[in-house]
């Protein structure tokens, strides 16, 4: 595509006199490739204007940026270099949320597990799939690594490029709320947003909760305004939780409810929980039905009843949905049972905001006979607050909490540990910095009616130490301790 084409997307901008052939666009003067258009983004840490000249010596052949820069390839100056990028890299690639059914999903917790269950409703029905989240990023049945939740407008757009060209045919993906408020999702052509729930967390980089809630907004305010008005949008929000009332004010799009605490337009009564599953009655605009889950917990209702919802407005039957949902086993490192053979449940969980680890300590006090030993953590270089009040839930809900490490980045572990402990004067608890030493100490100690939980990695398989990143599974360090007791 040539310079000029690719400018039209954008308002008000003077074209330059030469109009080079774009072979790619980046953000990053490190991806440079000959014919790329490097876009300058002033970050959090550097202000990308600064790579430009190095950007012209690796071939780029034209660049945008905020500010003029010293260069002789052209430069467009606009005044938000990371809109620009979206709107750019869906023109780029030709407007490739425009040729699928796009689902995002937002909120605290519950995104990756609900887009999964999305996934799975539609795969079911034969339906081409894609998937972006925090695990990968799949494109029919290939799998690819996922660096973040949500990746830059460039990947992104890539992405789904990727997934028109294999056919794809509806997507679904996680947006985070860091890519709301960088614009990363911009000029996605959403169908469907979803919104689980919005409690504590990034508060480093929000700040306040209204500030994390206003980001979280932004993918229902740019719902329903988009590209083809004819095509019907919706919001499906979880009517319990107060933040939906002001995206329902803040979207053009249908909305449609669900929740347990109020009626809605899918709801859910009579949960009865057990340590092998859930059942429920759901209402929906077919009537009742029983439901019966192999997930555990409230918590997991909420996501079955958001991808219900979803799935029941992308016009596959009802029948259809419950039978997916039923035989849905769950999602890996999401209340994932580790079996080494011993006589009491250890779960890994990837509660690392302090309300799904309290969502997950009350779903295991349903049917934890004895003690509850806690292994838990907080990530370093992200939300200090949180560590506190995550200490005071496991020493509330959990009979033996063991403080230990999560990813402590950049920040000494111990550190973590002393915010941690500053919530929980005069309660029961043991610090053990080493995971692996506390991940031993939990599965060493427990008997018979007793339940390890394992909190904050899930998935992950690796621990990120200073720069290092290391090996590192719950799952398989689990089992190691289950072996040598
Ligand atoms: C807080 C945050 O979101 N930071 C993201 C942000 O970083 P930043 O603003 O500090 O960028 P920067 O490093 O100052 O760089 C500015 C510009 O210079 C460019 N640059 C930089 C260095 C260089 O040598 N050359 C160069 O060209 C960069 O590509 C960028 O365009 O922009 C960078 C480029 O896109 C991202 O890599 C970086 O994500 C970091 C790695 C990160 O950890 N993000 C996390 C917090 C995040 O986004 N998490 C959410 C999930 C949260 C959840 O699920 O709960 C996510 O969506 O994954
Ligand atoms: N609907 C929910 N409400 C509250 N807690 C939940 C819900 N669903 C899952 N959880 C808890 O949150 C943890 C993370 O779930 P999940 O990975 O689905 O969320 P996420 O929003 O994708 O998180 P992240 O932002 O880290 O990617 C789970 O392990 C579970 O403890
Ligand atoms: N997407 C979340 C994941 C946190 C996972 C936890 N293990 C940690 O490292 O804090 C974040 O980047 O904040
Ligand atoms: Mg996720």
């Amino acid at each position: 595509m040539n310079l000029h084409t690719l400018l039209n997307v954008l308002p008000l901008v003077k074209l330059p006199n030469e109009n080079p052939t774009i072979t790619d666009i980046v953000q990053d003067n490190r991806k440079v490739t000959k014919g790329a258009l490097f876009i300058c983004i002033k970050g959090l840490t550097v202000d990308g204007h600064k790579f430009a000249q190095d950007a012209e010596l690796q071939g780029a052949a034209a660049i945008i940026a905020e500010q003029p820069v010293n260069v002789s390839i052209p430069v467009i100056v606009v005044k938000d270099t990371k809109r620009a990028m979206a709107i750019l890299a869906d023109a780029f690639y030709n407007q490739p949320t425009r040729k699928l059914q796009l689902i995002g999903i937002t909120g605290t917790n519950g995104k990756t597990t609900t887009s999964h269950l999305i996934d799975q409703i539609f795969r079911d029905s034969q339906v081409n799939t894609g998937l972006i989240g925090t695990m990968y990023i799949k494109i029919g049945d290939e799998v690819h690594e996922a660096k973040r939740t949500t990746p830059d407008s460039t990947i992104l757009q890539k992405t789904f490029k990727k997934m028109v060209d294999a056919d794809v045919k509806t997507a679904i993906m996680e947006v985070s709320s860091h890519a709301l408020d960088q614009g990363r999702v911009f000029g996605c052509d959403y169908d469907i947003a979803v919104f689980t729930n919005l409690t504590q967390d990034h508060l480093d980089y929000h700040h306040t909760m209204e500030e994390y809630r206003r980001a979280k907004s932004l993918l229902f305010s740019q719902l329903g305004n988009t590209y083809d008005h004819k095509k019907p949008k919706y919001a499906v929000l979880n009517i319990d939780d107060k933040a939906s009332e002001k995206f329902q004010k803040e979207t053009a799009a249908h909305i449609i409810t669900y929740g347990i605490d109020n009626e809605a337009d899918f709801f859910a009564t009579n949960i009865h929980m057990s340590a092998s599953g859930t059942t429920f009655t759901l209402h929906s605009p077919e009537g009742k039905h029983k439901v019966n889950l192999q997930l555990i917990g409230k918590f997991s209702v909420y996501n079955v009843l958001a991808a219900i919802a979803t799935g029941y407005i992308s016009n596959i039957s009802l029948d259809q949905i419950i039978h997916t949902i039923e035989n849905v086993k769950g999602v890996a490192g999401r209340f994932e049972l580790v079996n080494g053979g011993q006589e009491f449940p250890i779960i890994v969980d990837y509660s690392h905001t302090p309300d799904s680890l309290e969502n997950v300590l009350k779903t295991i006090q349903h049917f934890a006979e004895k003690r509850v030993f806690v292994v838990v953590g907080c990530g370093g270089d992200r939300d200090k607050t949180k560590r506190p009040i995550m200490a005071q839930i496991a020493c509330q809900y959990g009979t033996d909490p063991i403080f230990t490490s999560d990813n402590p980045r950049s920040e000494d572990p111990l550190d973590i540990l002393r915010d941690m402990e500053s919530g929980v004067q005069g309660q029961r608890y043991i610090t053990i910095p080493d995971r692996k030493e506390a991940i031993y100490y939990g599965v060493k100690n427990a008997k018979k009616g007793d339940v390890v939980l394992i909190a904050g990695k899930g998935h992950e398989t690796y621990q990120e130490i200073g720069g290092q990143i290391l090996d590192f599974d719950d799952r398989v360090v689990a089992l190691e301790a289950v072996k040598e007791r």
